[in-house]
């Protein structure tokens, strides 16, 4: 039984069509990076598949069954939020919190609930962030915390909301290497959201890419190519590799990573030999994709459980 499946899925927020025709299916243990720029639609296809925001169009599944808020094989860490950044809370209270669902929940919780709470803290490697205050933790720190409490009641899917976002490359690594371990231990499904690929090379088995509206899914090297890259931004796109890493690039600019770059390298080319230094213009308009497969329980955390 597959993990999630969005059969020609359309999602609005606020009015505004975000997704359309997204179709994909994510089989169990495998481990998808979801990527696309700022406002593709990243965080509200976690949504969706929680059930906080309802389908337009289409339809999704999760394990079999139609999407409900509360689904318990869902673990949901959403993005890292700066509301606790001072707090005095532990690092134990945050992940215990997550067994409370709408409230927090330590002062009640069971013997069972803290048990789960101390297992998921030592495979997260967080055992001796149980009792610092959440306030003097790392973003990495805080990081390992968001995916113990994900972890709780042991779910069948793990949506990972940018879990990278502010930390640098050594402490990337580390998380994915542990996102990837856990994956593959105990077969769990996991999207992991990212603004670039290259974190997630060599430990991702499929990529979800998303912008202008649409989606296109398969491997890296299916996906984040020049041709399908191009038609999903409905511009003229060039994926770079240099010494293993990866570069999307409109023009000289990077469009994953927001920077400008003037590297002369073995490129894809989208439309054939061109010569380099003009600007294709801003990562844009969307079209249909193309060729890769294109288309296109979670427990309810307590508000106060994330950071
Ligand atoms: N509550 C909301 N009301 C109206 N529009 C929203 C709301 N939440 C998100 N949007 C819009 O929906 C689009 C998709 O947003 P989403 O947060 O899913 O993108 P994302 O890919 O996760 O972006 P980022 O990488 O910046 O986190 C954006 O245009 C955003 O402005």
């Amino acid at each position: 039984m597959s993990a999630v499946v969005f059969r020609d899925v359309a999602l609005d927020q606020g009015g505004r069509r975000v997704l359309s025709g997204v179709s994909f299916v994510v089989e169990p243990g495998q481990f998808v990076g979801v990527l696309g720029p700022n406002g593709s639609g990243k965080t509200t296809v976690m949504r969706a598949i929680v059930g906080l925001l309802p389908v337009t169009a289409g339809s999704i599944s999760v394990c079999g069954a139609p999407v409900r808020r509360g689904n318990p094989a869902i673990g949901y860490a959403p993005q890292l939020r700066r509301t606790l950044a001072d707090a005095r809370f532990t690092g134990f209270e945050v992940v215990l919190s997550g067994a409370g669902g709408e409230r927090w929940g330590w002062p009640w919780a069971s013997k069972r609930d803290r048990a789960a709470a101390w297992s998921a803290l030592e495979r997260v490697g967080g055992l001796d962030l149980a009792g610092r205050p959440v306030g003097e933790m790392s973003g990495g720190e805080r990081q390992r915390l968001m995916i113990a409490q994900a972890l709780l009641g042991e779910p069948r899917l793990l949506l990972l909301d940018e879990p990278l976002v502010s930390l640098d490359p050594a402490r990337q690594a580390d998380i994915v290497a542990l996102v990837a371990s856990i994956a593959r231990e105990r077969n769990i499904a996991v999207l992991f959201s990212a603004h670039e690929v290259n974190p997630l090379v060599g430990a991702i088995d499929r990529v979800l890419y998303l912008a202008r509206g649409h989606a296109a899914t398969g491997t890296i090297d299916e996906v984040v190519t020049g041709p399908v890259l191009s038609r999903l931004y409905g511009s003229s796109i060039d994926v770079v590799r240099v010494d293993g890493r990866i570069f999307v690039m409109s023009g000289r600019h990077d469009v994953e990573r927001g920077e400008h770059c003037g590297h002369a390298h073995s490129h894809e080319h989208a439309h054939g030999a061109h010569s380099h230094g003009h600007d294709h213009g801003p990562a844009g308009v969307l079209s249909s994709p193309g060729s890769a497969s294109v288309g296109h329980q979670h427990r309810e955390r307590s508000p106060h459980a994330e950071l």
